[in-house]
């Protein structure tokens, strides 16, 4: 399976080590749904929690954000909580705060010391630097990541994406992306394949949708380090539930070398 020559450990969970990991995203608009959703998904074992705060209505409330990651981090206990923002233009709800408003709320969410791992655009390429600068400061792990809900595309480009956030710093490289064919699903795997032998960093990689589940399965064998899966809600197109995607991967990684 996936070795990176850089895996990452956050807590007691090695990404981009030979077993890929399982991260379940959390969804709720309030804290009340947060911190149920982390406890129901909790109970699933994940080897990540997502908090997508995008889809938090108080987002720009940096006190109550800290606040609720600070109880999410008491319930998840041991679990690694990934901490995201994301932009409307990637596929996130629309919110309307300002780059230098989200790296404020990075610094109070990073400094409140209930997250490990905090997910950020290659898109705002000139706010990086700080980004990666705060996350540093704080022991959090940087994933940079690039996505696209409409179409997918070369697999060169694929490459490069995930080559610039390995230039700008990340800790992690990540690539979402939609296609519109069976060769795009394709197209998605043989990149994450050529970044896995070029790149040093784990990469998390797959194509969306009911065309690219298969990517949330057998994304392992060529690299990606961790596959999104349905604890409570989902928070992307072809999302499989948790359950089953642990029963595949462990019939994939029983017989594949
Ligand atoms: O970037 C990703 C991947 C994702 O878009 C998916 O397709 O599973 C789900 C998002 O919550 C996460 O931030």
């Amino acid at each position: 399976m996936a070795i990176s020559k850089r895996a990452v450990r956050v807590r007691n969970v090695l990404i981009g080590g030979d077993e890929p990991c399982i991260c379940a995203p959390v969804v709720g608009a309030d804290a009340g749904q947060v911190l149920e959703e982390t406890r129901q998904i909790s109970a699933k074992k994940p080897h990540l929690i997502e908090w997508r705060a995008d889809f938090f209505q108080a987002i720009h409330d940096e006190q109550q954000v800290a606040a609720t990651a600070r109880e999410m981090r008491a319930i998840a206990g041991d679990i690694p909580i990934l901490f995201t923002v994301r932009s409307e233009l990637e596929g996130g709800r629309p919110i309307s705060l300002t780059e230098e408003e989200k790296l404020r709320l990075f610094e109070t969410v990073c400094q409140s010391g209930a997250i490990d791992l905090l997910d950020y655009e290659l898109a705002h390429e000139p706010y990086v630097p700080a980004v990666r600068q705060l996350t540093r400061c704080y022991g959090v792990r940087l994933v940079l990541s690039y996505h696209n809900f409409d179409c997918t595309p070369s697999k060169e480009e694929l490459v490069a994406k995930m080559r610039q956030a390995e230039q700008h710093g990340a800790d992690i490289a990540k690539v979402a992306v939609m296609p519109t064919s069976r060769q795009d699903v394709l197209a998605l795997l043989q990149a994450t394949e050529e970044a896995r032998q070029g790149l040093e960093i784990p990469l998390i990689t797959m194509s969306m949708g009911g065309l690219g589940a298969i990517t949330r399965l057998v994304g392992g064998l060529f690299g990606s380090a961790v596959t999104f899966a349905v604890g409570q809600q989902s928070s992307a197109p072809g999302q499989i539930p948790i359950e089953e995607v642990r029963d595949v991967l462990s019939v994939i990684m029983k017989y594949s070398q």
